[in-house]
């Protein structure tokens, strides 16, 4: 599509956007008596209007039923989690006895580490991606120094090639094969945190599975922003947050994944508890752990109502509008972003560089920006008038527009910003 970089352009092509009024079930910020241009959904996504309702139900329940609301409520607790099942199964493209959603996204990685990463002398490296989110990285050495081993032999990063911004899949599955019979583990992000970089993902689980490993992946930054195919792409295991793109609030719980293959396997361990226990029989309070069919089974506490419930309104509204939408629109107002960033530093001469792969296959909804001479003090300019992006050591702005509320206008009107800030710098 030919894009221009005019109001009326943008207003047209928000007119003809058929996801627009979804924008009005979220609430904006304010930022001189102004709505913000909100770029930053790949990080904490906005407010659902209906998430205030479905938070209300659980506290009406609460306060009128007290204890009774695990087994009456409207949206009984005791199975709350369970109603997620199915819409996000779409979501990550699993089926629903794959996923399940509890605790937060660190915390099921180490959960799925005790089911996925049992190291043997033989067989105990890991793969991960350089630099990838401190989380990710603090949990793999602490995981690796739990089994007595350092971190330095066990855990092997994929390195970007001297000047580049990416990693290639080429490189992640010659060290694969280079690694071979020593590897255990292959756990990367699908989407890159700071560049949001998309890896072939099918590609690398299979390469892993080649060699005898198994392969996960951290989707903070893939769930509800691109399509995926945990089931066919045969990932052993999947965690991602919900409070990014699917706008589930901080700190809100986690979704995960587990391949049907291992749903069976008696010999896997896991940490259990006891909404992992056959569900017919929870409450008959046995002495032995006995875990639930599926992805259920790997469950462990009775999971926050009040977290799970901003994250259900907006499962629903995803499911109402399918991946599919939402990813025709995100193509098209990424593409339409960089438009405009291009232009206004061809304009102007604006020294940046859109760091985020070109090809549409390789990138989601995030791009990430590198200004190699405007810096801090640009980021600084734009949060002051309304724009909400994100800044990351040492000079790169994220910013991700979000096919839910994202206008064209928003993105004309954000470089009629940046094009004002970076002149009155210069
Ligand atoms: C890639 C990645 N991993 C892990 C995390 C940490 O998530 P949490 O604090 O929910 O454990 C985040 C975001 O915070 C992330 O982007
Ligand atoms: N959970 C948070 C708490 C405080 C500040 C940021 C976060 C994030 O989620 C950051 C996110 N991982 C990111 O890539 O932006």
């Amino acid at each position: 599509m030919l894009f221009e970089n005019t109001r009326e352009f943008a207003k047209k092509m928000d007119a003809r956007d058929p996801l627009a009024s979804y924008r009005s079930e979220f609430q904006f910020p304010k930022v001189n008596d102004k709505e913000v241009i909100y770029f930053t959904g790949n990080s904490l996504g906005l407010l659902p209007k209906a998430a205030k309702k479905y938070v209300d139900d659980v506290m009406k329940d609460w306060g009128e039923m007290a204890v009774e609301g695990h087994f009456y409520a409207e949206k009984p607790w005791w199975d709350y989690h369970e109603r997620f099942s199915k819409p996000l199964s779409k979501i990550v493209g699993a089926l629903p006895s794959e996923v399940t959603v509890m605790n937060t996204l660190t915390v099921n990685l180490h959960m799925l580490m005790v089911s996925f990463y049992n190291p043997t002398p033989q067989r105990f490296k890991i793969i991960c991606e350089e630099k990838a989110f401190p989380s990710d990285q603090y949990m793999l050495q602490t995981q690796v120094k739990f089994h007595g081993l350092d971190p330095k032999d066990a855990i092997v990063e994929v390195k970007r090639r001297e000047g580049e911004h990416n990693l290639r899949n080429e490189d992640i599955i010659a060290k694969i094969n280079e690694v071979g019979d020593l590897l255990a583990l292959v756990l990367i992000g699908g989407i890159n945190y700071y560049t949001g970089q998309v890896l072939d993902m099918k590609a690398i689980t299979e390469a892993g599975h080649k060699v005898g490993a198994y392969v996960g992946w951290d989707l903070a930054h893939a769930a509800g922003n691109i399509e995926l195919s945990l089931h066919e792409w045969n990932a052993d295991f999947a965690a991602w947050c919900s409070y990014k793109y699917m706008n589930a609030g901080p700190g809100s719980v986690s979704g995960c994944f587990i391949h049907e293959k291992h749903h069976n396997n008696k010999e896997m361990k896991r940490f259990g508890g006891w909404y992992g226990h056959n569900k017919q029989r929870r409450f008959l309070m046995e002495p032995e752990y006995d875990p639930n069919e599926g992805a259920l089974g790997w469950q462990s506490s009775c999971t926050g109502v009040l977290a799970m419930a901003p994250y259900l309104a907006s499962v629903e509204m995803f499911d109402a509008i399918g991946m599919k939408a939402i990813s025709e629109k995100r193509d098209l107002i990424t593409a339409y972003l960089e438009f405009v960033i291009k232009e206004i530093a061809t304009e102007i001469g604006g020294n940046f560089e859109v760091i985020t792969p070109e090809n549409k296959k390789e990138r989601g909804s995030q791009l990430s920006v590198l200004l190699h001479g405007e810096g801090r003090k640009l980021f600084d300019y734009l949060m002051k008038e309304g724009v909400i992006v994100d800044w990351r050591e040492p000079a790169v702005i994220r910013m991700a527009p979000v096919p839910l509320y994202t206008r064209y206008e928003d993105m004309y009107e954000f470089g009629q910003i940046l094009k004002k800030g970076i002149l009155s710098l210069q």
